[in-house]
């Protein structure tokens, strides 16, 4: 196989984002190579797992408002695939009645017309059993919200990508970018130049970008992903329909404690801690921080008296986090030909089919489907709210 060539596009990682813009590129029959540094598929970067929720429940209106026309794309991509990517459980979202994150999310959920069903202390235990809904704490369901089949979706976006005649090379590193009207790519095996590039490394989107002169404020940490033992088998599944849940502040914690369904382990609960530890992508092995994972034993112990409150396995997983867990979607600010995708702050992969839409559009140079200012890089020079 050739070790060079010219394309209209190279997107550099093929995680949920670079594998969804390589696709659409395709699609609008763009000429497309997707250069992936490991073997896939792999499970060093954010994409990898069984699972991944799915939801409208946002504190802020633009991503509910992107999640309705993404629910769309992934039941389009199931299809033309044959293959199931999701599976509906509802969200229920669990935090302090009146504190500013659940209103929020009430409140979008209600603009936004998203069907829901709000769960009073009086029959939450009826809907909902096993959980104890702590005092003070309001309890909403978004019954659209559900899980994502993570490792299977890559495998068909992949697929369907090649099928369209999309080129993957993996077990490829890029060593080296130089901007041009024409971009020139060196990788550990050979030369690629294309009309533009998409950057969607993930954790080591700052490590690329050094290549063109730009740092963003990413931070990467890794998660410790938990799962727990149910005390009875299947109390807490899928096929009981047990819903993925959100718990946006507790006695435990003011960061976000979430989970999903026993299913992928049967016996296992999903349930993690929605922060990590700083570390090298590189290094994450070293990393070794379980202080969460404590914090998760005493919410545990506490809030799902069905599990033993001891992790029965804890895999890795990294998230890029931006100052407001805001993603970037943007041009290179010197390149016009260079777009970037980073810092998906851990919930980016629900929206993987509209970012490859986005990140297509903007390659291309057409005027994006959605109003990407929350996105862009400038906005790193001042404050912002966090997302959830
Ligand atoms: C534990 C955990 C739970 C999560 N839960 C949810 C959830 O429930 N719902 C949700 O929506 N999101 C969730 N997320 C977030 C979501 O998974 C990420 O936002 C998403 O996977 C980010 O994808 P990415 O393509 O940006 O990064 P990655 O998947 O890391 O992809 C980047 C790719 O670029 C490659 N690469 C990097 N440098 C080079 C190079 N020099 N040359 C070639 N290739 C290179 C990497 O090897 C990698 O494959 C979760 C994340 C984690 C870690
Ligand atoms: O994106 C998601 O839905 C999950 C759950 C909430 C915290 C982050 N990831």
């Amino acid at each position: 196989m050739s070790t060079s060539g010219d394309f209209d596009c190279i997107v550099i990682g093929a995680g949920v984002q670079g594998s969804f813009t390589a696709y659409q590129l395709a699609k609008k029959n763009k000429k497309t190579l997707l250069l992936e540094q490991f073997v896939l598929p792999h499970s060093r970067g954010s994409s990898h797992g069984q699972t991944r929720i799915i939801r409208k429940a946002y504190e802020q209106n633009f991503y509910t408002h992107m999640m309705e026309e993404c629910y769309e794309l992934w039941a389009q991509l199931e299809r033309e695939a044959g293959v199931k990517l999701y599976r509906q459980t509802g969200l229920l979202v669990m935090g302090p009645e009146k504190s500013e994150n659940y209103q929020n999310i009430k409140d979008t959920l209600q603009t936004n017309k998203v069907p829901m069903v709000v769960l009073t202390h009086d029959i939450f235990s009826q809907h909902i059993p096993n959980v104890n809904l702590a005092k003070g704490d309001g309890a909403l369901v978004d019954t659209t919200a559900g899980v994502l089949f993570a490792d299977r979706t890559l495998k068909t976006v992949q697929g369907q990508f090649q099928k369209l005649g999309g080129v993957i090379r993996d077990n490829e590193k890029v060593t080296d970018i130089k901007p041009g009207p024409v971009v020139r790519v060196s990788t550990s095996v050979g030369v690629y130049h294309a009309k533009s590039l998409v950057i969607t490394a993930g954790p080591w989107a700052n490590k690329l970008l050094a290549n063109t002169g730009l740092q963003l404020p990413l931070e990467v940490v890794k998660i410790n992903v938990c799962y727990w033992k149910e005390k009875v088998p299947g109390s807490y599944s899928m096929k009981q329909r047990f819903p993925c849940f959100v718990q946006t502040e507790c006695l435990e914690s003011k960061v976000h404690i979430y989970g999903l369904p026993s299913n992928e382990y049967p016996g296992l609960m999903k349930v993690c801690y929605h922060m990590g530890s700083k570390t090298d992508p590189d290094q994450r092995d070293l990393q070794k921080d379980r202080s969460d994972i404590e914090i998760l034993q005493h919410y545990i112990a506490r809030c799902f008296p069905g599990l033993i409150p001891e992790p029965a396995i804890v895999e890795s997983c990294l998230y890029t986090l931006t100052p407001d867990h805001h993603f970037v979607l943007d041009y290179h600010p010197a390149y016009s030909n260079i777009v970037i995708g980073a810092g998906f702050s851990g919930h980016g992969f629900k929206f993987g089919p509209i970012i490859g839409k986005l990140l297509c559009e903007l390659s291309l140079g057409e005027v994006p489907s959605y109003d990407l200012s929350p996105f862009h890089i400038r906005r790193f020079q001042s404050k912002r709210n966090s997302a959830l």
